[in-house]
């Protein structure tokens, strides 16, 4: 079954140009409606513009079709996985038999997404294993409740739940962050300075690596730029010094963390291990965080291993996830070296570093927002047969204002739309305030609706042809008749596919 489940935003381009989420999300669906070219463009532009904006990594126009986009993060593992649930269509529960091909495809996906092997096994067994046998929801289809079994392993894979910073209980609490050549360290050290920082927390930022000496000038340059004073001695001390040092000094300044760059080499070697084992003996860290680049697959999950095992670490760091089109590393990482992922990179900006959430991974693996939760919702509230209507009118162009008011309706029973909108794939960047914006535009529309013929409102075209009707509209809702004449351009519809 193809459940759809229709959303209307109403002034997409004034929303579209404050919110590059709806440009993009309103430009993939524009195509379907006959919007007067000026809208077009407005959205389109904005669309164009949001495309190559650092809110949307990965996102591309795909070629030969316009604006329509994709997110390409993880973008396989999600086209993978996508075709695991299609062989399900059709299907009335899940067993055995009818889950065997589906799985074969996870397991392809997955190791396509360059996943360790042995985690891509115990993954399989384990969500075949709750798969088979599970009820199926009243109203949920079988394909959907695999992908909510996936969706969960998938959380469990990756660690459940977020693994927050330790703080020192007293004292500064010392992060000495290490890792191979070029992932990102000295980046990482002003983005978590700068993270902390937002949380209230005072920072020193320590260049102990003194094998590169662009790398004291790149980490002042960047402690300059998030406003956090930089320890440096240039290269000619020890690095383990360096480290005792700056601990001292922020001691005195009474800083709440400091942070420790550390050298990088090509790859492991002892004399990297030897010198980080001699600084964090000199300073006691609280976390000792290894940094790795997502695009180096499963290849960063054993490198965790094996700097967990040399020398003891608290977590991960995983970069350039925002180039990563695979997912293996985010999805190894904690099951092969039992280290929790704490902070993933998706940017060179300062802001580009965030809190890993397992399960907000596995929606964005899944390409869904928090669909299943929207589905069980809509069934609630929609008929299937009223869907599948809605579905052929659209798709035909025959949305009428009637359609509308049935849908801002089953949307008003479904919750607030705050919820709703947090469930949509996408739209988890849209603002309180926009919501607020959306929630009075709907209701901008409907008092216009609500004044309309019985005839206006099955054949919106009809509006578009009169004048004279347009300005009772406008009399009787208290609107001007610029705004009647643009209403039918305003229902631009959101097409959620499940
Ligand atoms: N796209 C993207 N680039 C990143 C990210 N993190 C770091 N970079 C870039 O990766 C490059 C290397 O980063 P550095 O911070 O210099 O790496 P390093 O690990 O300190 O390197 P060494 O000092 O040589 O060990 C820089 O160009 C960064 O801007 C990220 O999350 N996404």
């Amino acid at each position: 079954m193809e459940a759809t489940s229709t959303l209307a935003l109403s002034s997409a381009p004034a929303a579209a140009r404050r919110s590059p989420a709806k440009a993009v999300v309103a430009s993939c669906h524009l195509r379907n409606f006959s919007v007067p070219a000026f809208h077009l463009r407005t959205v389109r532009g904005l669309a164009s513009r949001a495309l190559s904006s650092p809110s949307f990594p990965g996102w591309r126009r795909k070629k030969g079709s316009g604006l329509v986009v994709r997110a390409e993060m993880f973008g396989q593992l999600t086209t993978g996985l996508e075709s695991a649930w299609n062989k399900l269509r059709g299907a009335d529960k899940l067993t055995k038999d009818n889950i065997a091909e589906p799985m074969r495809d996870i397991r392809r996906a997955l190791l396509e997404a360059d996943v360790s092997l042995p985690v891509v096994r115990s993954f399989i067994e384990s969500v075949t294993e709750k798969a088979v046998g599970t009820d199926v929801l009243q109203g949920v289809q079988p394909e959907q409740q695999l992908v909510k079994v996936v969706n969960d392993e998938l959380v469990q894979l990756m660690g459940g739940e977020v693994s927050d910073l330790v703080f020192a209980k007293s004292g500064p609490t010392v992060i000495l962050l290490a890792g191979l050549q070029g992932v990102g360290k000295t980046t990482v050290c002003a983005k978590l300075a700068f993270y902390l920082k937002k949380m209230g927390k005072s920072c020193m930022l320590i260049a102990a690596d003194v094998y590169r000496p662009a790398a004291i000038d790149q980490l002042t340059i960047l402690g300059k730029q998030v406003g956090v004073p930089v320890y440096s001695e240039g290269i000619e001390e020890k690095p383990s010094r360096i480290a005792k040092s700056g601990l001292k000094e922020a001691k005195s300044k009474k800083t709440d963390v400091v942070i420790v760059d550390t050298a990088g080499r090509l790859q492991v070697d002892k004399a990297m291990m030897s010198e980080l084992k001699e600084v964090k003996r000199a300073v006691n860290p609280t976390e000792v965080l290894l940094v790795v680049d997502a695009m180096t697959g499963q290849e960063a999950a054993s490198l965790v291993s094996t700097f967990n095992a040399q020398i003891g670490i608290t977590g991960a760091i995983l970069t350039k996830l925002d180039g990563d089109s695979r997912g293996g590393a985010a999805l190894s990482i904690k099951e092969v070296s039992r280290k929790p992922i704490k902070f993933v990179g998706r940017g060179e900006r300062m802001e580009d570093l965030e809190p890993f959430y397992p399960d907000r991974m596995a929606q964005r693996i899944l390409g869904m927002g928090d669909v299943l939760s929207f589905v069980e919702k809509a069934q609630e509230v929609m008929h299937q047969e009223d869907a599948e209507e809605l579905q052929k009118k659209i798709l035909s162009a025959k949305f009428n204002f009637n359609d509308f008011l049935k849908q801002t309706q089953a949307i008003a029973q479904m919750g607030s739309f705050s919820r709703i909108i947090g469930m949509i794939p996408g739209m988890n960047k849209v603002t309180p305030a926009q919501i607020r914006e959306a929630e009075k535009n709907l209701k901008f529309m409907e008092s216009m609706i609500n004044v309309m013929t019985i005839e206006e409102r099955e054949r919106p075209e009809i509006l578009a042809e009169s004048r004279e009707r347009r300005r009772r509209v406008a009399k009787d809702s208290g609107k001007t008749e610029q705004q009647v004449q643009f209403l039918p351009s305003y229902l631009i519809t959101i097409f959620i596919h499940v």
